[in-house]
């Protein structure tokens, strides 16, 4: 592993600057400090991470949970869980498929609320800002399968480091990231996913761990990192975590299956869950200690955690036996004095911050006694007053949460957003295949609408023309937007919440950094097919293309938001068939006769606004159309060519140009910002 020494620091997302020669490890609690656990196996003085420093040091997190309780629909899911971790350890939270472990970090993330129960970091609860200080790795992996390793990185590092960063520093720090993970041969394959192949599923996690670890997280939570790693990946991966929390004194808890003996052994703690209950929590070194205490002997050269697992599967007779014995460790006098505080009233409402002020701290009743208990460096994270979060409780916020500000500026989130849009767009809207269809359309439509006469015979092609191209171009783009939509919602919400930018800057710049493409598809359509037509003048070749493109990105945004409002896929593919059937019906083309009660449904068709604004263009702008011999039309008794008004009423009522492109920005508007409201506050990740 190769450690540049004068690697840039990067501060609690507030300052920064490169250490000097002479600048020892902050030395805050447990801060580059090697664990001193017995089981131990890290030799953490081998590894030079990134040294972090800063005025306001990153701040190392003492977790401590007590007496959790979780249900949903109804029924308990968590009951009465305790738990502590320090700065520098890894808690290992185990247990049967289903006990609770996902749910518990959940909790522990701030994602899901509790029924009662109280977690504290330090001396705070948690609030926004201490989420800031969060790293979740979820279980899955969600990325954007387009884009490279290295330009997932890339961005995060843009998004979510400081601005006070520069763009230099900000790629030092993604080659640290990478050089840590070992991910160096990979960082130029792209993700992937199910259709193309990418990174190997180990690589995935790897990649999935280094994202949030570009943010200088204070505590780690990891939901089942080593599932699917053959046991070289396991081992090495868990390895690299245990490194990292101990030399940068970062507090890891991770959900683990079926770990080997040799990453079970390298967990400080251990946190046994059976069925949302306690079935251990303390020292991983004593749990084979507690299970004899109850009788359950492990066999020689046995691995704990199998034996463990094994026996908590088992009887109910013997998983009743461990719970009692767990509840009863609880009284014991080595079990943490901070979760031996029984003198405090649990938080019995939802969690809510509102309920127990956090200026109280956690344990308000504390006595001398007890925190004269506890361990120097955690007595001293307990105290500390000029923690970030407690000073900022104090001073910044009025209603009891912690003060909450964006790592970047709306500005740098736009620019980055609208890049790595355009990035991850490309490939999808400006595929082969889109290529090839669009190319492919547009040479028939002007085959099928080949030098058309300028003539009342022809006028019904020279209409179905415009009509097939705004519906076709309608079509194309509602259906695109609504199909791409829910895999990027799953990216956009994994990092709205873990708090990387504003939606705002995201929704602004999903419409700049899509735009070129949107429009690209249907210009080179156009500029295949209308030439073909017969027709000459640039200037209503370029006009209609406008209200083609105006026709498409409003089309678009219809799509967008219907994506935004249905978590099903099913339902919104219905929804807008509906919608884009009822459309063409009422464009004006298909059906001039619309019964009168009906006819308001035509304000609601978008084609019928772009088909009219083309028809305006084409037929007053454009060669004049002649007169058949036996003409429908009655101005032809007086004229020999149709004026665009009569063929306009012909059609039923019209509105002038002006008035349609408004009504057509008008949809724009209105969808797009729609949309943003269901994201802001319908459909917020939860
Ligand atoms: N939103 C939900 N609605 C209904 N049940 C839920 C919900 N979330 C979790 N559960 C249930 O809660 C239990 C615990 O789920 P959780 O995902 O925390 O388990 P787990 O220990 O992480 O399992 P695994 O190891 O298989 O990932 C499961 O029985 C699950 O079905």
């Amino acid at each position: 592993m190769i450690i540049s020494k004068d690697l840039f620091l990067l501060g609690d997302q507030d300052y920064l600057r490169l250490p000097n020669k002479d600048e020892k490890r902050p030395q805050g609690p447990n801060m580059g400090r090697p664990n001193t656990a017995p089981n131990h196996r890290v030799d953490s003085t081998a590894v030079n991470f990134p040294c972090l420093l800063t005025d306001q040091r990153p701040l190392p997190v003492h977790l401590a949970f007590r007496g959790i309780s979780v249900s949903v629909n109804g029924r308990s899911i968590l009951q009465d869980v305790d738990g502590l971790v320090r700065p520098g350890q890894v808690l290992a939270v185990m247990g049967p498929s289903g006990c609770g472990k996902t749910t518990l970090l959940n909790c522990l993330s701030g994602r899901l609320k509790l029924d009662s129960g109280q977690i504290h970091f330090n001396r705070d609860p948690l609030c926004k800002r201490w989420k800031r200080k969060i790293c979740y790795v979820l279980q899955q992996d969600i990325f954007f399968p387009d884009l490279t390793l290295r330009q997932t990185l890339e961005y995060q590092a843009r998004l979510r480091l400081p601005d006070v960063m520069s763009p230099a520093q900000k790629m030092q720090y993604v080659d640290h990231i990478i050089n840590v993970l070992e991910l160096n041969n990979c960082q130029d394959t792209i993700i992937g996913d199910y259709l193309k192949r990418g990174l190997s599923g180990g690589e995935k996690k790897r990649a999935n761990i280094a994202c949030e670890l570009l943010t200088n997280p204070s505590l780690m939570l990891l939901d089942e990192p080593t599932s699917g790693l053959d046991s070289h990946a396991a081992h090495s991966l868990m390895t690299t975590l245990k490194r990292y929390a101990v030399s940068e004194g970062k507090t890891v808890v991770i959900t683990l299956h079926q770990p080997s003996s040799q990453i079970f052994h390298l967990c400080d703690k251990l946190l046994l869950l059976c069925n949302g209950r306690t079935a251990y929590f303390g020292d991983t070194c004593k749990v084979v200690d507690f299970f004899s205490s109850v009788g359950l002997n492990i066999m020689p050269h046995y691995n704990p955690a199998d034996f463990i697992l094994e026996q908590i599967k088992g009887h109910s007779e013997i998983r009743q036996k461990v719970i009692k014995a767990a509840e009863d460790a609880r009284k014991n006098k080595d079990y943490p004095i901070e979760l031996r505080c029984h003198d405090v009233p649990y938080i019995t409402e939802k969690y809510d911050h509102k309920i127990l002020p956090p200026t109280h701290g956690p344990y308000p009743s504390l006595e001398q006694d007890a925190l004269n208990q506890m361990e120097p460096d955690v007595r001293r994270l307990w105290l500390d007053t000029h923690s970030h979060a407690s000073s900022s409780v104090s001073s910044d916020t009025s209603d009891g949460d912690c003060y909450f500000s964006w790592p970047t500026s709306f500005w740098t989130q736009f620019k980055v957003l609208s890049q790595r849009n355009f990035q991850e767009a490309r490939p999808r809207m400006l595929s082969k295949l889109n290529w090839v269809q669009t190319i492919g359309l547009g040479i028939l439509a002007g085959l099928l609408w080949f030098q058309l006469e300028r003539r009342e015979e022809a006028l019904h092609d020279i209409q179905g023309w415009m009509f097939f191209s705004t519906t076709y171009w309608m079509l194309f783009a509602l259906f695109g937007a609504l199909s791409s939509f829910p895999p990027e919602r799953e990216v956009i919400n994994k990092e709205r919440r873990s708090g990387a930018y504003r939606l705002s800057a995201y929704y602004l710049a999903k419409m700049v950094g899509e735009l070129p493409l949107t429009v690209t598809l249907p210009a080179v359509y156009h500029l295949i097919s209308y030439p073909m037509l017969g027709f000459h003048s640039p200037l209503v070749f370029l006009t209609l293309l406008c209200f083609l493109l105006l026709n498409t990105i409003v089309a678009q945004s219809v799509g967008f938001f219907i994506g935004a409002c249905c978590m099903d896929m099913q339902v919104s593919i219905t929804i807008s068939a509906l919608y884009t059937l009822a459309t063409q019906l009422f464009g004006g083309y298909l059906a001039t006769n619309i019964p009168p009660w009906l006819t308001w449904m035509r304000y609601t068709s978008m084609v019928h606004y772009a088909y009219q604004n083309m028809q305006i263009v084409e037929f007053s702008d454009g060669l004049p159309i002649l007169c058949a011999e036996k003409s429908k039309f009655a101005i032809c008794l007086e004229s020999d060519h149709i004026p665009v008004s009569s063929i306009l009423e012909a059609q039923g009522t019209y509105l002038p140009l002006w008035a349609n492109t408004l009504v057509l920005m008008g949809f724009f508007l209105v969808f797009r910002l729609l949309g943003y409201i269901v994201l802001r506050y319908f459909n917020t990740p939860k």
